[in-house]
């Protein structure tokens, strides 16, 4: 038996909206339906200032539809993004974008002392790859350690880390983090299904990690580290405004391509108020593995300008090498698998240089409101 979009809007004739008690098949703010085989996937279309209001709407939309005979899965995002805003939205929205004196900010999730974004302007530049290696760094140094990867394009934490497997519910919406190397793990890649097409992806990511932030059981936390989607798009933007971050640090390769992108980088997070910890030179330099001789194959050092122009600190430089690679293609980050080595060492430096920012980002930022 197959569902139709019909079905499904015919469910949703029985979800109320609360502040009106139209109903959500007619309220105009349902995008397109996606329906592959037993699943359903579609939207609703919120103002941003609504989205606590309409979770209720989005969970009993989830439930109205997996009622339905032949429906064997349903995933509803709420999506900011689909209508353009109405001006009495767009005031609201204007009034609470944190001006320069920096307020209001989201508020911060229980028992996570400070959160912080891996973020690169592009991808492929190894963003992944050191979040992952300081998430691991920062562990190294006594602190308690928890990893959210919602890179929506790739998330690759569960192959960095070598997790297999879907975290479990603890009660009623939480789940487990999943754990390796002493660090929790949530990533966007236990949530979203492979095959969910990509401009599906781009709509959920807010709903996601919110649910990630929100309803993981994150225990106690010193810090949370955001392995950030590459870019600075509508929904990295909106990340970046909707995670109470205490950070970011910035990936970039030394080209000048990708220094390009890195500033883009580095106004997103300004334009959001979010202190920059600094940027870091990835694939640096090359260190011939037979004799030992360094080669600059980007024109190193690009990113030390960089951040002098930008005014912003100069994190490190982490080397183009083989073990870096193949460490963390298997599951097994360096830092972890040869602490002993130089390229851990490197990850280890920049560790020490994001603990001490933080320290600095957090005497400046407002007071994190515990709720
Ligand atoms: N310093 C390095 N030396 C060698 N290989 C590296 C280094 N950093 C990353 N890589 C490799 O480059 C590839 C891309 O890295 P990674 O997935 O971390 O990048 P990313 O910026 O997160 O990519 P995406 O934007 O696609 O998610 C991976 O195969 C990774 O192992």
């Amino acid at each position: 038996m197959t569902v139709s979009r019909a079905d499904v809007l015919r469910a949703l004739e029985l979800v109320k909206l609360p502040a009106s008690g139209q109903s959500l098949a007619a309220s105009g703010r349902i995008g397109d339906i996606l329906v592959e085989g037993g699943k359903v996937i579609f939207a609703i279309g919120i103002d941003a200032t609504e989205a606590s209001a309409m979770e209720p709407v989005r969970r009993a939309a989830e439930s109205a539809v997996g009622g339905l005979p032949g429906v064997t899965q349903v995933l509803v995002g709420l999506t900011a993004d689909k209508a353009p805003p109405s001006a009495a939205m767009q005031a609201r929205q204007q009034a609470q974008r944190p001006g320069p004196g920096g307020a209001p900010k989201p508020s911060g999730v229980p028992g996570v002392k400070q959160i912080i974004a891996v973020a690169s302007g592009k991808g492929g530049v190894g963003k992944s790859t050191t979040a992952a290696n300081l998430a691991v760094a920062l562990s190294t140094l006594g602190l308690k350690v928890g990893v959210l990867d919602s890179d929506i394009y790739g998330p690759s934490m569960p192959k960095i880390f070598g997790i297999t497997g879907k975290p479990q519910i603890v009660s009623g919406r939480t789940l487990a983090p999943m754990e390796a190397y002493g660090l929790k793990i949530m990533s966007i890649g236990f949530l979203v299904d492979e095959e969910t097409p990509m401009i599906w992806r781009g709509p959920m990511v807010i709903s996601a990690i919110t649910q990630m932030l929100r309803e993981v059981a994150w225990g106690e936390l010193d810090v949370l580290v955001v392995d950030m989607p590459p870019g600075t798009g509508d929904a990295q933007l909106t990340m970046a405004q909707q995670v109470p971050l205490a950070g970011a640090v910035i990936v970039s390769t030394p080209q000048d391509l990708a220094l390009l992108d890195a500033r883009r980088g580095v106004a997103m997070f300004r334009k959001v108020a979010v202190p920059i910890l600094g940027l870091v030179e990835n694939m640096s330099y090359f260190i011939c593995p037979e004799c030992g001789h360094q080669s600059d194959i980007f024109a190193h050092g690009g990113a030390r300008h960089e951040a002098e122009r930008l005014h912003i600190p100069f994190l490190g430089e982490i080397p183009l090498a083989m073990p870096i690679r193949e460490t963390s293609d298997g599951g097994r980050p360096i830092v972890a698998s040869d602490p002993s080595s130089a390229h851990a060492k490197a990850y280890v430096a920049l560790a020490r240089q994001v603990q001490a920012g933080l320290g600095g980002a957090m005497r400046a930022a407002p007071r994190i409101v515990i709720e």
